[in-house]
């Protein structure tokens, strides 16, 4: 099992925190989901408040305003002999970008999706059996940073870390292999992924081949995990939201949206920006160890997902990170250091204690 399984029992949660509403089961959104009118929806960690427009505030969405479609996140095709470069520069003027011709069958896709739904598609008391233990860091539940709103999210996740085995027994017990096979095979092929974008991104950081070598020796230990999102149709999609604003805590996130967008991410100057999938592509986001090793050159996205009134959307992401032991510095050829060395472990416990604060409290 991965080691950051570690990190999380020593932050454990309490149960209002980890248990999802029963969505199958209302038909209006309860008080406990209502965001318009709350404090807690405005990043002003993230961004400083003179980025953060008088109009972005408190605004979740309105279904009758096409969020910002004019800046374009970049596409980058892996095949491309410059896509190196190109995945740099993505990282640093974004910290998100699409990624096509990445290799992986499109058949993975469907099966990956296909086993999301079928697993949020069971009753509420059979999701119940899988729950997320208040120290565990696997299973059926909220979103980790649930404790840090005052409001709910329309949001119901799975996290896989290694084997899904324990918990797809509970939930089938006679039909749970096929659910296995696809989770280890989707992590499997996300592993390889994740390397050869940390490759590239070591590469347009213009690193030595020796400097290349030891930071994908550290790498290929990675400590990751693969989180199935769920976000039911919902009465009123303008007053709740899917996930709060956030930023990802480890290195990478590759995303595979399914048929439909709902992740917007922000941007100085533009606000929220939707995130259209284009065809056959995966996104990628910039997390926040990335951030530190890259000494703030590269930019850990803050995003959020908004939700749909007659669509039930299903996100699969894979966070790769690294081992819980593993010191996290930037490096030294990019300046004067922004933000001081700590171990992962250390940084995940200020996160957890903190949430997006934990950035700036590790800045020099
Ligand atoms: C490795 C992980 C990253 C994550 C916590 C988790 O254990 C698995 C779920 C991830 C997620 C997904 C939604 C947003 C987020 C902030 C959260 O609450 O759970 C991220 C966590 C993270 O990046 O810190
Ligand atoms: O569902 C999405 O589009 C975003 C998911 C996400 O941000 C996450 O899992 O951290
Ligand atoms: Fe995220």
């Amino acid at each position: 099992m991965s080691n950051l399984c570690e990190v999380y029992r020593k932050t454990p949660l309490k149960p209002h925190h980890i248990i999802p509403l029963d969505f199958q089961s209302v038909e209006s959104v309860p008080d406990s989901h209502v965001w318009s009118d709350c404090d807690d929806y405005n990043p002003t960690e993230i961004l400083n408040s003179h980025l953060w427009p008088e109009s972005h505030k408190f605004r979740i969405q309105d279904e009758h305003i096409v969020p910002n479609e004019h800046p374009s996140i970049p596409i980058i095709d892996l095949t491309d002999s410059n896509a190196a470069d190109y995945v740099g520069q993505a990282c640093q003027t974004w910290g998100i970008f699409h990624v096509t011709n990445h290799g992986l069958p499109l058949g993975l896709f469907e099966d990956v999706e296909s086993e999301a739904r079928r697993l949020f598609s069971l009753p509420s008391q059979q999701k119940m059996k899988a729950l997320r233990s208040p120290g565990g860091a696997t299973g059926y539940g909220s979103a980790r940073m649930a404790p840090f709103f005052s409001k709910s999210m329309w949001h119901e996740g799975f996290t896989i870390m290694g084997s899904s085995v324990d918990h797809a027994r509970v939930l089938w017990p006679n039909d749970y292999k096929r659910f296995c096979e696809v989770m280890d095979e989707y992590q499997k092929q996300m592993k390889a992924l994740a390397h050869k974008l940390f490759l590239m991104i070591l590469k347009s950081m213009g690193l030595s081949e020796e400097e290349q070598n030891w930071a994908l020796m550290v790498q290929s230990n990675e400590s990751n995990a693969l989180q199935l999102n769920s976000y039911p149709p919902c009465p009123d999609p303008t007053r709740t939201v899917g996930l709060a604003p956030h930023t990802d805590s480890l290195l990478l996130t590759i995303l595979h949206q399914s048929d439909s967008d709902g992740l917007e991410v922000l941007q100085d100057g533009a606000g929220w920006v939707r995130v259209h999938r284009a065809p056959g592509s995966l996104t990628i986001n910039v997390g926040d160890l990335m951030h530190v090793f890259s000494n703030g050159k590269f930019k850990s996205v803050c995003h959020r997902a908004v939700v749909k009134r007659t669509h039930h959307r299903v996100s699969i992401a894979y966070f790769s990170g690294l081992p819980a032991d593993s010191v996290v510095g930037p490096l030294s050829k990019l300046g004067p250091p922004r933000y001081r060395a700590l171990t992962v472990e250390e940084y995940l416990g200020m996160k957890a204690q903190h949430l997006d604060r934990a950035l700036s409290l590790i800045r020099i």
